[in-house]
Order: C-alpha cells, then sequence, then structure tokens
C-alpha cells in the first residue's frame, strides 16, 4: 500500500543526483541528471531526463528514463522498479545501458555499456 511517485530528489551509488518534476496521470516525468562521473574530459553538465512510470498500481512500481547527456554525443537509458522498505525509506534498484557514439560501424560493438545504480531519496531539510 506504500506509494511511490518518482517525483522529487534522489542521489545514487556514485553520488549522481536527480530531479524529477511532476509525474503525469499517464505516468510521464521529466527532469535533470547530474552525472558526479563521466569518462570524458568534457567538464560535466547538467542533462535532460525523460521517462515514465506505472501509475495503475503504485505498489512498487516499474518506470525507465532516458538521459540525453549534454556535455557528449551518448545516451543512457536507466529501468528499474522502486521498492519502499518497512520503514517507508524508498529505494529505485536499476540497470542502465550507456551508449557512446561510435567513430564508425566497425566500433559498434563496443559502444554500448550496461551496469547497475541504487538511487535513494534526497531529503530535503526545509520541507
Ligand atoms: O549516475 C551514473 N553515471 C554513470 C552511470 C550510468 S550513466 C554514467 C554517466 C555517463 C556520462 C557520459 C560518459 O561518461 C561518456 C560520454 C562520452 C563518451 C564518449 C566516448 C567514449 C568512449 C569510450 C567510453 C566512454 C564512456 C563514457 C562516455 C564516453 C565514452 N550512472
Amino acid at each position: 500500500e506504500r506509494k511511490c511517485i518518482l517525483t522529487g530528489d534522489w542521489q545514487n551509488d556514485l553520488g549522481s543526483n536527480m530531479t524529477i518534476s511532476a509525474v503525469n496521470g499517464a505516468g510521464q516525468f521529466s527532469g535533470l541528471y547530474l552525472t558526479a562521473v563521466s569518462a570524458t574530459e568534457k567538464p560535466i553538465l547538467v542533462s535532460p531526463l525523460n521517462g515514465s512510470q506505472h501509475v495503475d498500481n503504485l505498489e512498487h512500481p516499474t518506470f525507465g528514463f532516458t538521459v540525453k547527456w549534454s556535455f557528449s554525443d551518448s545516451t543512457t537509458v536507466f529501468v528499474g522498479q522502486c521498492f519502499t522498505d518497512d520503514h517507508g525509506k524508498e529505494t529505485l534498484q536499476t540497470m542502465w545501458l550507456l551508449r557512446v557514439k561510435a567513430k564508425s560501424m566497425d566500433d559498434n560493438w563496443k559502444a554500448t555499456t550496461v551496469g547497475t545504480n541504487v538511487f535513494t531519496r534526497i531529503k530535503v531539510q526545509n520541507m
């Protein structure tokens, strides 16, 4: 019966932060992502994200979102599920695919990496 709406501020195990805006009736949302890590020497910039979550049954909903990196020609898709523990603490268990721009079709095979991230809410003190 615990509700998990993704709106709000989250941090993952790498120290990256994301803010998700209001989730509309269809479960769609947008937001901003600030990665704590990158494999480019370019300065890291806040990047837009768009995604959707299931809202029909808010018990442990699944979701997905895409981050279009604003500082490089790469894209990451995250997919996962929200879990709430007995104390009401929410975690987002996710897997991601990072696609970087391959110079040519010959490099296509090595252009996608996969990993996992766990996100927890950032409590804003002055709530
Ligand atoms: O919070 C989280 N942060 C990390 C994980 C999954 S997304 C990831 C951040 C990705 C930033 C872009 C990047 O690193 C990046 C950008 C451009 C690249 C160009 C060429 C590359 C060639 C080889 C390997 C790369 C690895 C990351 C790359 C790029 C390359 N969770």
